[in-house]
């Protein structure tokens, strides 16, 4: 695992953290996971300041972010103060049930994080699949170029969620390690 790339993000039942994975799977990079109550475990702030690259993750609720996941980036002001996090590349993701589902929001909000910690935004930098011919197994079906989509239906499991989702995760997160200059991706 690298520990330059850090993949931070908050999932209540499962479905973010396997996209979160499919991420590291692409670049190779740390997964640190913020818990039921928006912490992290030991070390994870440290975790997050020897990083060079921090990937923002939340599912979708309420249109937003999960509590926890605001919790720790209201946390992150301490970080904030000192500009810890200055430079560094950032990156986001969100799940949702809906295909639409208002997640556009949750990305805006990861996007406005990163800014206040003066960090450089990084987008999927994919072309969408919005042929005829496209199908949802395609990578970047749901068509963003802020950062990281999927979707999944609201009575999925886990072991049900979209490949193509999975995919364009992958892909992702290799984006971020060829630009962050990380170079060795999961990706061929
Ligand atoms: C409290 C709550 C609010 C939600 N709000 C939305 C929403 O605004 N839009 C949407 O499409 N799905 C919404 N969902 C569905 C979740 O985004 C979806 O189930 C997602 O896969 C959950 O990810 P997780 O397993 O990582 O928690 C909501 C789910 C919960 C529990």
């Amino acid at each position: 695992m690298n520990q330059d790339i850090c993949i931070v993000f908050h999932s209540g039942h499962g479905h973010t953290r396997r996209i979160a994975e499919a991420i590291a799977e692409g670049c190779l990079g740390s997964l640190l996971e913020i818990d039921g109550g928006g912490e992290l475990a030991d070390g994870g702030w440290r975790q997050l300041d020897h990083a060079r690259a921090i990937v923002f993750g939340s599912p979708t609720y309420m249109g937003n972010v999960s509590w926890q996941f605001k919790k720790f980036l209201d946390t992150s002001a301490a970080v904030w103060s000192r500009q810890g996090w200055k430079n560094k590349l950032a990156a986001g993701f969100t799940n949702s049930a809906g295909i639409n589902g208002d997640k556009l929001s949750t990305l805006q909000a990861l996007f406005t994080l990163s800014q206040q910690h003066g960090m450089i935004w990084l987008g999927t930098g994919m072309m969408p699949s919005n042929t005829r011919a496209a199908t949802r197994d395609d990578l970047n079906y749901l068509a963003s170029f802020s950062g990281l989509m999927a979707a999944t239906p609201a009575d999925a499991s886990v072991d049900e969620m979209i490949p193509g989702d999975l995919a364009t995760a992958r892909r992702f997160g290799a984006r971020i390690a060829e630009v962050g200059g990380f170079f060795r991706t999961g990706v061929e």
